[in-house]
């Protein structure tokens, strides 16, 4: 840890040096974000400037005479870094003899520097987290708060974002830091600027050095791994060692090759190093080379102690404290256990917490890495919800850890959370290469439960990517389309997976026209959502598909009972994603009486409320879709038009295909109701083969309908009648939704010149 308040922190400002566009547009960003008081994050490689940034954000911040206070968090050792960072009242642990200020309280109004911010172990992470929030922080055994006046930098060389993946850096933490992020790029970024740095540092020297025209190329060539920390340092040994004060090739040559050579070497040693492991890479660093040396000595502590060139004392103290954090990591992991099975699961998650982060520090932890990975994952998956991004990542660390360890069950369960997160967050590339993943290790373990929650998860997944030919046979090979009347397939999870694969097979059938089967799913489900479903999230499963139907076929009578069914269930139960859709589709049964208003409050509060707000963006296009045909009926056209306009780039980005064609269409048909007739045919023709690529029918009907309405108003009754013959050719038109009756109409009365 370096703690700085060295004259440059009381407002001169630091020599920055850098010509560079890249360095240019770095300095004048900070020009600009200097002077507010934001958090700020400071990325880049080690070595390229960070703390020269972070000591000018300084300098030309609002306090440049406040104090400017360097914290390496790597650095500090772990049972220090609370009371250094918050400060401790007097006797507040064993040694506390007096009270001490910690950083928080020393920066007064200036900046705290926390350089090596991804090494703040989690546990300090919340609390930076609530300092920064709050501004307040109460020093460690203090009765009262103390307010926090500065300004936090931070800095790392991390990939920050890797790591909130990864479940090692909070996601909400890292969200308040990046507001403003400040990019130092590496020097290899920016050789344009190796001349200018030279000759800065060559200034410096207590014999100043100049460079002949050559050496200055040779180093702005040379490759420069540890950035301008590297150059510099090499400057340096010239100062010293240079025979001469003007430098060529021939002089800087020696300097150049063996060291580069030589910190080539450490440098993989390094990042050998860095890749172990666990979060605190110091302490795995020194556990190998403890624990290389005990092997060459054949487990002898004196020589091992002689071999590492300390005593034999720091070797034994060493390996008791590794010892005691090993026991303290089972007993935070018996806690946080205990916790979750009495369902205490906030309480469950600091012990959790801590429990990983000391054995991010234990090689071989994997059976109790995994659990407390799994733990955490289901108690932040029970406060945050099933969309919590930190809980999906500690799946994901959990299935990492306990590959191999023989749990195959558990694991495909976890999958399936991860699955779930990442559909209902619309990463549906993501989510199609997890269910992927689920039908082999199901395959693998010869389970059929999981490979029936496999099937269903990726025929769900194809639906929603708009392959609804391979969604269908998909549910085919998985066995789950035969199932009689009374059959109960429920997976690992225990829900009604036979009420999700009749969901996607009518719906996927719908689209793709096979109108009949369409409704003979519905039939099913609707079998399967009566009072005498003996279980609350079952029926909400089959009523969610059952409504979604009735929708589709424009069942109004069914429509209005199902959906206030699905909404007051889930209310009742606390299924919010359920409850979401419950209210959709009340807002459509609305729209359809002609209860505009009304209609657009529930859908709004259905998608927004129980969706949006909980991060699940699933079902945005087809409530967008329902949304837009509401305001189109309500006389708001332009409102209509934007809706679907941002729906589409929202659908495209995502690559939520199946609703594509009928939100092209609206988006059409809202440009013919403002006027714009050229514009609404043009979108219809694109309309249509948007839905001829995906081969849906039922969006090729919707489309060739209003285009053939289009032509016969503007006197082209003949051409519409062929195209519209054409869209229909080959569509069965056995229990043909409303939609299919009217085209046929529409193509009756072309027919006959109506
Ligand atoms: N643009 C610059 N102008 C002048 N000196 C610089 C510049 N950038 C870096 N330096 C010098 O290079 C050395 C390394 O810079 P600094 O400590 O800011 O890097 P860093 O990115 O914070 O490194 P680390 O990640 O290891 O903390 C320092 O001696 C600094 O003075």
């Amino acid at each position: 840890m370096v703690l700085m308040l060295d004259s440059a922190s009381f407002g001169t400002p630091t020599e920055i040096v850098g010509e560079s566009a890249r360095f240019r547009s770095l300095l004048s960003l900070v020009e600009r974000i200097a002077p507010t008081t934001h958090t700020l994050l400071i990325c880049g490689p080690t070595g390229s400037g960070k703390e020269v940034v972070a000591r000018r954000v300084h300098a030309q911040g609002l306090h440049p005479g406040q104090p400017f206070v360097d914290v390496n968090c790597g650095a500090i050792p772990e049972n220090l870094i609370e009371s250094e960072l918050f400060g401790h009242a007097r006797g507040a642990f064993t040694g506390a003899t007096s009270q001490r200020p910690g950083y928080f309280q020393q920066v007064g109004r200036g900046t705290l520097f926390l350089d090596e911010i991804g090494e703040l172990p989690l546990a300090l992470q919340t609390r930076l987290l609530r300092v920064l929030e709050t501004r307040s922080f109460r020093p460690i055994g203090a009765s009262e708060s103390l307010r926090f006046e500065g300004r936090v930098v931070a800095a790392t060389h991390r990939d920050l974002q890797a790591m909130v993946r990864e479940g090692r850096f909070r996601e909400d933490l890292y969200h308040r830091l990046t507001v403003f992020v400040l990019e130092v790029p590496g020097l290899d970024q920016r050789r344009e600027d190796i001349p200018a740095l030279v000759t800065h540092f060559a200034a410096r020297q207590p014999r100043p050095l100049s460079f002949s025209e050559v050496a200055l190329e040779r180093l702005r060539q040379a490759p420069w791994p540890g950035h301008v920390r590297q150059l510099r340092n090499l400057i340096d040994r010239l100062g010293v060692l240079a025979l001469s004060e003007r430098i060529g090739l021939a002089e800087l040559e020696p300097f150049l090759a063996p060291s580069q050579n030589a910190s080539a070497e450490q440098d993989d040693l390094a990042d050998a190093l860095l890749a172990l492991e666990g979060d605190n890479k110091l302490q795995a660093a020194e556990n190998l080379l403890i624990d290389r040396a005990l092997q060459h000595s054949g487990g002898n502590k004196s020589a091992a102690a002689q071999l590492l060139g300390v005593s034999r004392k720091v070797v034994e103290r060493r390996l008791k404290s590794r010892e005691s954090r090993g026991q303290d990591a089972e007993l935070l992991l018996e806690e946080g256990r205990r916790r979750v099975e009495a369902a205490e699961f906030r309480e469950a998650i600091p012990p959790l917490r801590r429990c990983l982060d000391q054995l991010s520090r234990r090689h071989g932890a994997h059976v109790l890495q995994f659990e407390a990975y799994r733990l955490l994952g289901v108690s932040l998956r029970s406060v945050n919800g099933w969309l919590c991004a930190e809980a999906c990542a500690c799946y994901e660390a959990a299935l990492q850890a306990g590959e191999g360890l023989g749990y195959g069950s558990e694991l495909a369960s976890m999958q399936f959370g991860i699955w779930v997160t990442q559909l209902m967050t619309l990463e549906l590339g993501r989510a199609r290469a997890t269910a992927q993943d689920m039908l082999q290790r199901a395959r693998d373990l010869g389970s059929p439960a999981a490979l029936d929650e496999a099937h269903v998860a990726m025929a769900n997944t194809l639906f929603w990517l708009g392959d609804c030919e391979e969604a269908l046979a998909c549910l085919a090979r998985g066995g789950l389309l035969q199932g009689g009347e009374d059959e109960a397939r429920s997976g690992l999870q225990g829900f009604d997976l036979v009420a999700l694969a009749l969901t996607f097979e009518g719906l996927a059938a719908f689209q793709l026209g096979a109108f009949a089967r369409a409704r003979q799913a519905m039939q099913r489900l609707l079998l399967r959502c009566g009072e005498d479903n003996p279980h609350p999230f079952n029926r909400a499963l089959a009523l969610q598909g059952a409504v979604w139907l009735a929708c589709l076929f424009e069942d109004r009578e069914r429509l209005g009972p199902l959906a206030a069914d699905l909404d007051s269930l889930s209310e009742q139960h606390g299924f919010t994603f359920y409850r979401g859709i419950g209210q959709v589709f009340r807002g459509c049964h609305m729209g359809s009486l002609g209860a505009f208003d009304e209609a657009e409050r529930f859908m709004l509060e259905g998608y927004q409320s129980h969706m949006l707000n909980h991060g699940g963006r699933l079902f945005h296009s087809f409530q967008a879709w329902q949304r837009g045909e509401l305001l189109l009926q309500a006389g708001r056209p332009a409102d209509c038009e934007s809706l679907l306009a941002h729906a589409l780039d929202l659908a495209l980005e995502h690559q939520e295909r199946t609703y594509l064609g009928e939100l092209q269409t609206l988006k059409a048909r809202a440009r013919w109701a403002q006027g714009d007739p050229d514009g609404a045919e043009q979108e219809l023709r694109s309309a249509l083969s948007t839905a001829m690529a995906l081969g849906s029918v039922s969006a090729r009907i919707a489309a060739a309908t209003q285009l053939a309405l289009l032509l016969r108003q503007t006197r082209r009754a003949q051409q519409a009648a062929e195209l519209l013959a054409r869209a229909l050719r080959g569509v069965a038109t056995e229990a043909p939704p409303p939609s299919l009756a009217r085209a046929l109409q529409l193509l009756a009365e072309l027919g006959t010149g109506h």
